[in-house]
């Protein structure tokens, strides 16, 4: 939440919402879209660590989201609209109630930093927020994200559990397919670790350009290739969140057309953070696109739509390789033989 140059008024209200780590990224969507610039900060439940700067998240309390607004003659009515957004959003997950505190220009300008955090997922994987200092220690990889309003914050246990996969199957020289990229964060960790090529591909255009920037602001936007798209079958979904966003028809080709001539035609991880039933819907074109070997990498599979998907990986030939659960999110691992 930078400065835009304009002059501030003086009085500010911090709006708040105390959620489950499962809803943050839907409240931080919702309160995005009428704070101050657009900023909103993630207060994840943490742990300090037992020295340095990090903090572990703990999962079972609930985190707090925050945005700001200028206290001026239309504040009334965006408070008005965000508790309606957040009535609505609750139907489907529970959330905490709108709290509102009005704070003076002077307390505001660093109230809102000190919320956001440092995260360490895996052995070796660190979360930065990008306006954030952190000295890394030897053996870190550091990822410096700037959470605007695609997925991925390294918040959701959907996206810890592809770190901690990434992190276990991606060797140096090693190509990469990010499917549903969101905000970069998988696309980038794989090229921390050593990938030598990446493709993320997501069907939002926003997460497309928040990946774009997040890998120049990583300086590894020359071993990531970003495009909009999806693979195979995906192309055919609509939004992921809308109900009626079924994949139906064969599309015409494996991977977007746009993409660089020099694009691997096969590739040695995938890994795709998205929904069962597009992943189910993917599954023979993931067979497609991973080589002999390949490891597939799923995850934000709820757990009651587990079987759909693992049948679906069989049936693509696909076999087992390692599970994981974290609450009602399962993530798998299958090779292609
Ligand atoms: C749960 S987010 C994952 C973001 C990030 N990879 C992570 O792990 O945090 C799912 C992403 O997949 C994208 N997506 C949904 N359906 C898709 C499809 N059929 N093909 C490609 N991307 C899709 C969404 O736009 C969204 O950015």
């Amino acid at each position: 939440m930078e400065s835009d140059g304009q002059t501030k008024p003086v009085t500010w209200l911090e709006l708040s919402v105390s959620c489950e780590s499962e809803a943050v990224e839907p409240v931080s969507e919702l309160l995005a879209r009428y704070g101050y610039n657009g900023g909103v900060a993630i207060e994840p439940p943490i742990i300090p660590g037992d020295d340095g700067p990090e903090y572990r998240y703990d999962p079972v309390r609930p985190a707090t989201v925050r945005t700001y607004l200028a206290l001026d003659d239309t504040a009334e009515e965006t408070r008005a609209r965000i508790e309606q957004g957040l009535w609505l959003l609750g139907m489907i997950r529970p959330v905490g109630p709108l709290q509102v505190r009005r704070i003076e220009e002077e307390d505001w300008a660093n109230a809102w930093k000190q919320y956001y955090t440092i995260q360490r997922i895996g052995a070796r994987i660190v979360i930065v927020p990008s306006w954030l200092d952190y000295q890394p220690l030897p053996d870190d990889l550091v990822v410096r994200l700037d959470p605007g309003m695609a997925f991925g914050t390294g918040l959701h246990p959907t996206t810890q559990l592809c770190l901690i996969a990434l992190e276990q199957y991606v060797t140096p020289e090693m190509c990469v397919l990010d499917l549903g990229c969101g905000s970069g964060i998988l696309a980038i960790a794989a090229a921390r670790l050593g990938a030598a090529r990446v493709l993320a591909l997501d069907t939002d255009p926003i997460a497309v350009e928040a990946t774009r920037a997040n890998a120049a602001l990583n300086h590894v936007a020359d071993r990531i290739v970003v495009a909009e798209g999806s693979l195979g079958r995906g192309a055919s979904f609509g939004h992921w969140l809308r109900p009626d966003a079924e994949g139906h028809a064969e599309p015409p080709s494996l991977l977007p057309v746009s993409l660089p001539s020099d694009t691997p035609p096969q590739f040695d991880v995938i890994v795709a953070n998205i929904i069962a039933r597009v992943l189910a819907a993917v599954a023979p074109d993931c067979a497609v696109a991973l080589r002999p070997g390949g490891l597939l990498i799923s995850s934000g599979i709820i757990a009651d739509r587990e079987p759909d998907v693992v049948a679906a990986y069989a049936a693509a030939g696909l076999e087992a390789v390692f599970r994981r659960q974290e609450g009602d999110w399962v993530a798998l691992v299958h090779r292609k033989p």
